[in-house]
């Protein structure tokens, strides 16, 4: 049987995150499962840039802040690979193991989308994505489907209740898979209590808007 070896490309979309992006990137470019790593500087601040500039992957850096959906947007654009991974800049504990748990399904054509969901890393997080699994930004997907996503009118923290709506309307074949002891940083321990309060405010506005739009 001929073996087709797919590449695979990588999407970190990051505002304002120097203090995580390297973790995550040690752990992405180490892993030597892609053929393409973009990271989109959506607009930071900070050294984000800077930082992923050291590292061996395309950096797309935004003029200003245009909200994850066209952060992401904006990688599938410059995408080349057959499978995509979509993957958060500010992860903690993410390894190779990780990945593949993403890509294997989609590899071995046992369903067009992955969804990572965390167990075992903070339980914080992992209520949160117990309570709303679609929201998680860890993905794999086929990427004959990136330009429907392109054409999806999402913007700011919207891009993952799009996703679940695309896949209600066109039947994506989905499988949700368990990623053990991997947390995030959340808004508060980025920003502060009442910055990272507004922020979470903000991203459950962009949901409930695009939800019911
Ligand atoms: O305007 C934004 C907000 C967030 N992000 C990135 O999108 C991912 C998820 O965002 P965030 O960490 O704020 O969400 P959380 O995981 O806390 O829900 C992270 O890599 C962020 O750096 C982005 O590119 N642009
Ligand atoms: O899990 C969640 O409820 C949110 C919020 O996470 P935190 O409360 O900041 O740990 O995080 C996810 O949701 C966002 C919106 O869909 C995604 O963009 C993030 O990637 C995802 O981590």
């Amino acid at each position: 049987m001929r073996c087709v070896i797919l590449r695979i490309s990588a999407i970190i979309p990051a505002f304002n995150e120097e203090g995580r992006i390297e973790g995550v990137l040690d752990t992405i470019v180490t892993a030597n499962i892609f053929s393409q790593i973009i990271v989109v500087d959506d607009g930071s601040t900070d050294n984000t840039s800077q930082i992923a500039g050291r590292y061996p992957i395309e950096l797309i850096a935004l003029p200003y802040n245009k909200g994850k959906a066209e952060a992401v947007k904006q990688g599938l654009s410059a995408c080349n690979g057959e499978i995509i991974v979509l993957l958060d800049a500010d992860l903690i504990g993410l390894t190779k193991e990780h990945i593949l748990h993403l890509v294997k399904p989609i590899q071995n054509k046992e369903t067009e989308m992955t969804i990572g969901i965390f167990k075992g890393g903070r339980l914080l997080t992992d209520m949160a994505q117990k309570i709303a699994p679609n929201l998680s930004g860890q993905r794999a997907f086929n990427s004959y489907l990136a330009e429907e996503i392109i054409m999806m009118d999402t913007s700011g923290y919207s891009i993952e209740v799009a996703l679940k709506k695309l896949i209600r309307k066109r039947g994506i074949k989905t499988k949700w898979v368990i990623l053990q002891n991997i947390s995030h940083v959340t808004k508060e321990e980025k920003l502060g209590f009442l910055k990272g309060t507004q922020w979470r405010f903000k991203m459950y506005r962009d949901i409930i808007k695009y939800w019911f739009n």
